[in-house]
């Protein structure tokens, strides 16, 4: 079974690409869904344990969590270490499936698939990118953002150049839906 790292900074195209490869029946797991399922799940007590005041009903509140880490580095690596090992977890589980289900190719989508060394973990690497001018745009289309919270972010991402130098394949994003589809497909073709 072929495992497929799929990556790109915020705003590159992660979700929209892997919806793409879901319309071509190929199984995707999400980190960030993966998250959004812990927050929402008996670990959400694990981080109001550790971030007071950040779990309303049961469930992460991620504008109070972002607000306790985004600007805080130090508290965000202590939620990286409670967060990405239960997200490994999920991602192993997914992929015994994928195995005794007999699939040849899936597709990891991880954020921050460089960042914690996820790349050793993969078969080949698809990197989502876009001009920096278009990534701006499409980041503060979102309700919240704030320069401030962008930079934030992409302090702690690794430059998407470098991403694109380690990258097995690439799609340019800002050429349009059509042009994803395409690409997609043809690796799809070529691995599945
Ligand atoms: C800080 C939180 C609460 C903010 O939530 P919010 O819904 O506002 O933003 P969202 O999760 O959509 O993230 C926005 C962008 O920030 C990036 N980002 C999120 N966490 C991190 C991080 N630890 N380091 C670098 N970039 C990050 C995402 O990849 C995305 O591109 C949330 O991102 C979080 O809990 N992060 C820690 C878990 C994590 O590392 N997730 C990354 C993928 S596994
Ligand atoms: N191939 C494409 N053609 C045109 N627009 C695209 C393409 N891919 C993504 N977009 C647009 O870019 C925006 C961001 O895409 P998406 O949400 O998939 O990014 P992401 O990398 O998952 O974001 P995040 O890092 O914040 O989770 C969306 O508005 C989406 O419609």
């Amino acid at each position: 079974m072929v495992i497929l790292g799929l990556t790109g900074s915020i705003g590159m195209g992660k979700s929209t690409t892997a919806d793409m490869f879901a319309e071509l029946g190929v199984p995707i797991h999400s980190a960030d869904a993966a998250v959004h399922a812990i927050y929402s799940g008996p670990d959400a007590k694990l981080i109001e344990k550790q971030f007071p005041g950040t779990v309303i009903d049961g469930v992460v509140d991620r504008g109070k969590l972002a607000a306790q880490v985004l600007d805080r580095p130090e508290a965000l690596s202590i939620l990286e270490k409670l967060v990405h090992p239960l997200v490994r977890q999920a991602e192993t589980e997914f992929l015994k499936q994928a195995r005794e289900a007999g699939r040849t190719l899936v597709v990891l989508d991880i954020p921050l698939l460089f960042e914690t060394g996820r790349e050793a973990a993969v078969d080949a690497v698809l990197v989502v990118t876009a001009p920096a001018d278009v990534q701006r745009q499409r980041v503060f289309a979102r309700p919240g953002m704030t320069l401030e919270k962008l930079r934030n972010i992409l302090a702690r991402q690794m430059p998407d150049e470098e991403k694109r130098q380690k990258a097995d394949f690439i799609i340019d994003t800002s050429l349009g839906l059509d042009h994803a589809r395409k690409e997609v497909a043809s690796i799809v073709n070529e691995l599945g």
